[in-house]
């Protein structure tokens, strides 16, 4: 057992009571399913933002190259079915509904879909790990503001789930994968005659602004300082750390790792978390490293970020190095995974509840309710369900999260 994570906020405000939820919101964020798509995708994306078609039409260069398709769809229509599956084999009565940010099933209508069906009270799941503005500030202010262009808002109550970087659903597929990875890479140098050749895992994820970094998982309220700077980077190097520790000792001998970044985007001059990952290899190369293994941590499915950033450019890098080159799969459909959310749904749920909460890292779990302004949105702020303070996509009758909703909602265990 470790210090409770926000030691300055009153722990018991960030865990909601369960609930009675007549739905799952499956929240992802959509991707293009042909040429025709690519632009009207990328204007949706960066919304709001001016950006010409021209400068959009040179980021599209890895959908264009895959006939204008991210795999992301169709991994999220995946999970929704592993998802029913593990729900009926569990004798848990409800449906899942899904929705992405950028691409059609669009948030807004299935929110009016599911209020038309007769559905009052969703508890949203993301394909979303971590804290950060684009990974869980972004999709509650979404909600937020579909609620408020529906009409919707005091009809329709959403809650969402907490991060789960650290949940051994989400933790313990990238394990196993580890494990395997680290195993190809060193038969690979063993065939070529250098077995005891130095090996490096890079555990990467999408880089973001340094400063959306540091807003990450805090509010003005609660100051308090992480590892590498940030809730952002601490969770990664939790899970990483917890990952290597776990990994059969045999199999990570020798091998050194660190957590690198990927997938940058943005004017040049705005500062983003470093190393790039091409960068670091180059760098390992030099200092005498034979084989790289790629754990994709940052992410769920193997969408264009992995296949992309990872499967063609870096593994290009690595070829051009010399070096020995295998990348871990993500969670995806694994049925650990699968089950780890649906574990995460009972916590909330008065109906087959679960009161454990398991963690793997001394971080977590985190919380249900972010404390106010976490992962601040710097381009403005938007309402957001399930904030402390916020009276947005709340049950009808309940005044707001920080009275009567919340109560202490079980208990932690560090696994
Ligand atoms: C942290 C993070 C995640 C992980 C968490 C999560 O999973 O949510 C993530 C996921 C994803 N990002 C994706 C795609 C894009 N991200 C962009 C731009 C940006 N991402 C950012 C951050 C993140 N992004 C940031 C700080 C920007 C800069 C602009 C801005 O501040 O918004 C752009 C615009 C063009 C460009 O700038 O390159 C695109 C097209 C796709 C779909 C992939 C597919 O199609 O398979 C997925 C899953
Ligand atoms: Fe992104």
């Amino acid at each position: 057992m470790t210090a409770a994570p926000h030691a300055g906020l009153d722990a018991a405000l960030l865990r909601a009571a369960p609930a009675e939820y007549d739905a799952i919101l499956l929240a992802s964020f959509g991707g293009p399913e042909g040429q025709d798509d690519v632009i009207p995708f990328l204007r949706n994306v960066t919304r709001g933002r001016g950006i010409p078609d021209e400068r959009l039409e040179e980021v599209s260069h890895h959908y264009r190259a895959n006939g204008g398709i991210s795999p992301i769809n169709a991994q999220n229509r995946a999970l929704k079915a592993a998802l029913e599956a593990e729900l009926a084999a569990r004798s848990i009565k409800l449906p899942v509904l899904w929705g992405n940010r950028n691409w059609d099933p669009y948030i807004p209508a299935v929110l009016q879909e599911a209020y038309d069906a007769g559905h009052r009270r969703l508890l949203m799941v993301t394909t979303s790990a971590y804290s950060c503005y684009s990974s869980d500030r972004q999709y509650r202010e979404d909600i937020g503001m579909a609620l408020a262009s529906t009409g919707l808002d005091g009809k329709l109550a959403v809650d969402k789930v907490r991060q789960y970087f650290d949940h051994p659903g989400f933790v313990r597929p990238f394990l196993e994968g580890t494990a395997v990875s680290l195993a190809k890479v060193r038969a690979e140098l063993a065939a070529a005659g250098t077995p005891e050749a130095p090996v490096h895992v890079l555990f990467s994820t999408h880089s973001i602004p340094t400063r959306d970094a540091e807003a990450a998982g805090r509010s003005d309220d609660e100051p308090r300082t992480f590892e590498g700077g940030s809730a952002y980077v601490a969770q990664h190097l939790a899970v990483a750390r917890t990952v290597m520790a776990a990994v059969e000792p045999a199999a990570v001998e020798g091998a050194d790792w660190s957590l690198v970044y990927q997938s940058r985007s943005g004017a040049p001059h705005v500062p983003w978390l470093e190393p790039d990952i091409n960068d670091a290899i180059a760098d390992l190369a030099a200092a005498g490293t034979k084989g790289i293994v790629v754990v994709p941590l940052g992410f769920v499915s193997d969408h264009m970020e992995v296949v992309w950033d990872l499967d063609t450019e870096a593994a290009e890098t690595c070829a051009e190095l010399g070096l020995a080159f295998d990348r871990a799969p993500t969670p995806g459909t694994h049925p650990l995974f699968v089950s780890g959310l649906v574990d995460l749904v009972c916590e909330r749920t008065v109906a087959n509840h679960i009161a454990d909460r398991p963690a793997m890292t001394d971080l977590g779990p985190w919380y249900d309710i972010a404390p106010a302004g976490d992962s601040r949105n710097f381009r403005g702020e938007k309402p957001a369900i399930a904030e402390h303070g916020s009276t947005v996509g709340l049950a009808p009758g309940v005044a707001a999260l920080s009275e009567g909703a919340l109560a202490r909602g079980g208990s932690a265990t560090h696994v």
